[in-house]
């Protein structure tokens, strides 16, 4: 009886094994055989496949080749310097092409019409594609990275916390944040020989950007929230790291000097957003209040701990609010900051745009503190202020690509597209593309915006700066009011100009940064 068993179970382990071992062998080395033949039968090309790598060997030659290149100062024309693997693929295979970040397949989608098809399905036919590990430690497992109804239920409970009036409550919030930093700018200034400073205002900002979201996210308890985001920013060095190269699955669990810090630096971001958690628990306000844990975003989430009647579908567990309070941090800090950073730099190679812009901030609100509705105000179409951040979105976008996964076989344009394969979308060169822009389409040309987004480009979803569709970003209202709250401030009491040293070097870290920062020469507009 004992050796029936006992053969039963080998043979069990022996199918385990050879369907384990047929699986690798199709994602290894039969799907990218059978998925190249395919593309290629409908016209669609690219670098070859490697076995493991894929095509990871060509990027990483050409980005670091792309690193040592300084651009002039005057140029926009970052494509090659970004994401030069795309811009050597596209010369050489064409608009649509096939690529292999390892194993997995990409295929390039750079026309922004088959873009908005593939953004705007609604029924869950491209998704978010599953991220490696890293990421999603870095990122957390918040509404960036889900799909389907547990999407839907993620955006409906955490929507109310971007409601118009909430917003205008965060904007005393942005410009308190704000008055504190441009205050010890003009102190140095004081202090300074000729009343100028010189500052690194990307680092700068990624410090305000941090603050603003801490102090808007957590509200009074913004300095424990500081702590976790510290430690969250830390955590983005190792992670990017990790991103980069091939991932081996199971990876993630063994005790490397690079797993073992990310490990201690989730534990410490995690630690502290459940103190806040647990504090904000403890004081709760009774008595019927809409938002019994405050009303800034982590008390609009913990409101949907306790379900009224009319949203018990919307229930969050403690451990889902802390990980969409690191999503919240990851999505919403460095994003505004590279906005306000690449501003800067524009701007100051534009000085007619800045005092046409300072004109513009003086007549509607003087030297008074900006408000919410002054703000919206700059925000109508016509506003120079709006038309200048639009330009920067398009220009030097901190979004540089956009991905989604194929769940069923479809069908795309004149394109068969398999299950499984992922679709790229590079915003950065969808932004600068003649065919849309026109011939000007490297150019800082703010007026294009004039009458209005859908109009400035030959296709109305040009700009995808903030993507377009269902899963666009929930924080754009956010983001515009904090930059435009941020930048009339700075213009009200400051004029700046480029230091001589400024190294042109736009990169992509997760998101499009300037590799060597922004020195930016800032003199207080009364000496
Ligand atoms: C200039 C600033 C910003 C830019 C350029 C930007 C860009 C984007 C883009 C392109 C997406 C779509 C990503 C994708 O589909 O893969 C997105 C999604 C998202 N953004 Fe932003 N973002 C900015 C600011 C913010 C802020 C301030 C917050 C929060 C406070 C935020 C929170 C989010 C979240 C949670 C999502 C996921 C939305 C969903 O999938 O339902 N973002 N953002």
């Amino acid at each position: 009886m004992d050796s029936v068993i006992c053969l039963v179970l080998k043979i069990a382990l022996a199918v385990v094994l050879v369907s384990k071992i047929l699986q690798v062998f199709r994602i290894v080395v039969w799907r990218p055989h059978a998925l190249t033949k395919s593309f290629k039968k409908q016209g669609v090309t690219g670098p070859p496949y490697f076995l493991l790598k894929g095509s990871l060997d060509e990027v990483k030659k050409w980005k670091k080749a792309a690193r040592e290149i300084i651009l002039d100062t005057n140029s926009n024309d970052i494509f090659k310097r970004v994401i030069p693997h795309y811009y050597i693929w596209s010369l050489k295979y064409g608009e649509t092409f096939l690529f292999w970040h390892g194993t997995q397949p990409h295929l390039c989608i750079s026309d922004p019409e088959l873009a908005k098809q593939i953004l705007s399905n609604k029924f869950g036919f491209y998704n978010k594609p599953c991220v490696n590990p890293f990421l999603q430690t870095l990122a957390g497992k918040g509404l960036l990275f889900m799909n389907g109804l547990d999407w839907v239920r993620r955006r409906r409970i955490v929507n109310p916390a971007f409601s118009l009036d909430k917003l205008k409550a965060m904007v005393k919030r942005m410009v308190a944040c704000s008055l504190s930093m441009f205050e010890e700018w003009k102190h140095q200034a004081e202090l300074a020989e000729n009343n100028c400073i010189k500052i690194e205002i990307n680092e700068e900002f990624q410090k305000l950007t941090a603050d603003i979201i801490a102090h808007t996210a957590f509200g009074s308890s913004y300095v424990h929230g500081k702590e976790a985001f510290k430690a969250q920013r830390e955590l983005q060095r190792w992670c990017a790291a990790s991103n980069a190269d091939v991932f081996i699955p199971g990876s993630q669990y063994l005790p490397t000097p690079s797993n073992l810090q990310i490990w201690k630096l989730d534990r410490k971001v995690k630690g502290s957003l459940s103190r806040i958690i647990e504090s904000r628990l403890k004081s709760k306000i009774t008595g019927g209040a809409d938002f019994p844990y405050g009303d800034d975003l982590l008390g609009v989430m913990m409101a949907a701990i306790e379900p009224t009647q009319s949203n018990r579908n919307f229930k969050l567990q403690i451990d889902e609010i802390l990980e969409e309070c690191k999503t919240f941090f990851f999505a919403g800090h460095e994003t505004t900051s590279n906005l306000l950073t690449w501003t800067m730099l524009l701007l100051s190679i534009h000085p007619e745009w800045q005092s046409k812009l300072k004109e513009e901030v003086l007549e509607e609100c003087g030297m008074g503190i900006p408000d919410a509705d002054i703000l919206a105000k700059l925000k109508l179409r016509s506003y120079q202020m709006n038309m200048v951040l639009l330009e920067i979105l398009r220009l030097y976008c901190p979004a540089i690509a956009l991905v989604r996964e194929a769940s069923e076989d479809m069908k795309l344009g004149n394109l068969m597209i398999p299950k499984h394969t992922r679709l790229t979308i590079p915003i950065v060169k969808i932004h600068r593309s003649k065919e849309y822009w026109g011939e000007d389409a490297n150019e800082f040309n703010p007026l294009r915006f004039k009458g209005g987004i859908s109009k400035a480009a030959k296709h109305p979803n040009a700009l995808m700066g903030f993507s377009v569709g269902p899963r666009t970003c929930i924080g754009q209202n956010f983001a515009m009011l904090e930059a435009k709250a941020v930048l009339a401030l700075i213009l009200q009491r400051f004029s700046f100009s480029l230091s001589p040293d400024y190294k042109h070097a736009p990169t992509d870290v997760l998101t499009l940064q300037p590799e060597h920062g922004l020195p930016i020469i800032i003199k207080p507009l009364n000496m």
